[in-house]
């Protein structure tokens, strides 16, 4: 398959016009259209890695006010990818391609961070299929030869349109000013799936870029994953949800266990969930204790679920503030912000609040909650003096 490479066949709008794009943006509209649609392209973008983004004119200046088109100096640790931490890998079983790690990396290291080569505002399905794949196709076409390449070297997993195929393989749904659109990053795209990923990546809507960090030890040989769906949920949802989204049957280690192995499994995360709705119980009847967080956080450590401890790690946190158990509150505080910082990102709100309540557990709206509540005794089993 050859792809015509060239750069459009018309002169550029740079230094001939006001508007901050490199083309003049092609647009459609119909009666289901408020605004129209159009395909805005600045090739300038992130150090002349460029950008096309479908979607409204006032949505795309929407965009164009984020930090990383207005303070391009915020994407200093963003697209470097000379000398990365790993290689790529062909697998034999139909996984295609993926990441091998080719030196040893330790929770919290950054494996790459990138800005995507489009954003698509899924109003563009309000178009004519014709309009909306002339957008994405002249939008492609609109980035420069670089950049065009790491799109065409994208897996094709559906085999139609060529241009909306590698979207539709590769897109991850993110959020900029409130609004749900889908970005096409090529480096994250080689990620595989695992239900127990050693990875965890998050969006960052100032600097427009998605990130990528270890979540535990990666050893040097080991594949670098990621999860594409919710793995808090038994082996048989997951296995339905990969197939149906993303036409793939999972051959991950935990999807590809003796039955057995899957029924306790599938047994220890429903109890995950009754642990974490009985911790969620803030009235006066509630039975939540931190011994059931510490049983919630080793369900999480057994299921090896380690990018999604922040919430279990912040259950812990909370239970301890609201006995009034400063010091363990601060232990489980520091421990949320530091996973949700690699999975949920800088600016998340449960980061900023564990951070508050590591400073600070007396000032959280938790501290003391509970005390009173019955708290039965640890170690004989049997509750004295109740
Ligand atoms: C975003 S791509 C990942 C990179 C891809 N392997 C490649 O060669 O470009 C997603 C596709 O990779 C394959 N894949 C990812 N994780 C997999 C897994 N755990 N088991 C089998 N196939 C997987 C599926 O074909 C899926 O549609």
């Amino acid at each position: 398959l050859t792809h015509d490479k060239s750069p459009l066949q018309e002169p550029l709008l740079k230094d001939a016009s006001d508007l901050p794009w490199t083309y003049w943006p092609e647009c459609y509209s119909n009666e289901n259209t408020t605004e129209p649609i159009c395909v805005f392209s600045q090739q300038d973008f992130a150090s002349g890695r460029g950008i096309f983004i479908v979607t409204s004119t006032s949505n795309a200046y929407k965009i164009l006010s984020k930090p990383a088109f207005t303070n391009p100096s915020v994407l200093s640790r963003v697209n470097n990818h000379a000398n990365p931490p790993f290689e790529q890998h062909e697998f034999p079983n139909g996984k295609g391609r993926g990441l091998i790690a080719n030196k040893t990396l330790h929770r919290g290291d950054q494996i790459f961070a990138s800005t995507p080569l489009l954003i698509s505002h899924p109003d563009a399905y309000l178009l004519s299929e014709k309009e909306r794949l002339a957008l994405a196709h002249r939008g492609v076409a609109t980035l420069p030869p670089a950049s065009q390449s790491l799109f065409w070297g994208l897996l094709d997993h559906f085999k139609g349109d060529p241009v909306d195929d590698r979207i539709n393989t590769n897109a991850f749904d993110i959020s900029i000013a409130d609004e749900q659109q889908h970005v096409v990053l090529p480096e994250i795209a080689m990620l595989n799936h695992d239900c127990r990923p050693n990875a965890a990546y998050f969006w960052d809507e100032a600097t427009l870029s998605h990130y990528v960090h270890a979540t535990q030890t990666i050893y040097p040989g080991q594949e670098i994953t990621i999860t594409y769906i919710n793995n808090e949920r038994a082996r048989a949802a997951r296995v339905d949800n990969l197939e149906y989204n993303w036409g793939f049957k999972c051959s991950c280690s935990s999807c590809s266990a003796h039955p057995a192995l899957v029924a306790e499994s599938d047994a220890r995360i429903a109890q995950m969930g009754e642990l974490a709705e009985a911790l969620d119980d803030w009235s006066s009847e509630s039975s939540a204790t931190p011994e059931m967080a510490e049983a919630l956080i080793s369900l999480f450590e057994q299921e090896r679920l380690f990018a999604g401890l922040g919430t279990p790690y912040k259950h812990a946190a909370e239970v301890y503030a609201s006995f009034g158990d400063r010091w363990n509150a601060v232990r489980y505080a520091r421990l949320s912000a530091e996973v949700n910082l690699l999975d949920k990102g800088f600016s998340d709100v449960d980061v900023l609040e564990m951070r508050r309540m590591a400073r600070d557990p007396e000032l959280s709206w938790s501290w003391k909650k509970r005390v009173g509540h019955e708290r039965p005794a640890v170690g004989c089993g049997h509750g004295h003096g109740h």
